[in-house]
């Protein structure tokens, strides 16, 4: 593929909108920075989240952690490359008593071989549905995409 038709930065279609002025991703040089994402669906509701007739709102980091790691292969596809092409992973957990369900599901798509990572806890994100949120870099060269 030229250089051209590679997209350097954007907004990936089918994914759910960012919600700022940011794209879903940018290209510098043969690295793809993912911006933070989220189970957060294009209709604005949330895999791995969901609430009961009176309310009672139920998060599972399992399905979420899964929905993240699923939407940022969409976005590193949409780039050129794929999960296996990741080398650094930034997690953010609103709470580490999540830690196990996430690492569970984490270890079902990367291994020692993978991405070098971090997990920190943060006070909040974006939406109070939200437990966990994930940011990327993946190498991807130009020449490399067919
Ligand atoms: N990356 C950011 C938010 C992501 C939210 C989402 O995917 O639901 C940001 O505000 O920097």
């Amino acid at each position: 593929m030229s250089d051209d038709a590679v997209p350097a930065t954007g907004l990936v279609p089918g994914k759910a909108r960012p919600r700022g002025r940011f794209p879903h991703f940018r290209r510098a040089g043969d690295l793809v920075f993912v911006s933070g994402t989220s189970s957060r669906r294009p209709d604005g509701t949330f895999a791995g989240a969901s609430a009961d007739e009176m309310g009672t709102t139920s998060l599972d980091i399992r399905e979420q952690t899964r929905a993240v790691i699923e939407n940022l292969a969409d976005i590193l596809k949409a780039a050129g490359g794929g999960l296996a092409d990741v080398v650094n992973v930034t997690t953010y957990l609103v709470s580490m008593n999540d830690f196990g369900g996430y690492n569970e599901v984490y270890g079902t798509y990367f291994d020692e071989n993978g991405p070098a990572r971090t997990t920190v806890a943060v006070h909040q994100l974006p939406h109070p549905h939200l437990l966990i949120e994930i940011s990327c870099t993946a190498h991807i060269p130009t020449r490399s995409i067919p």
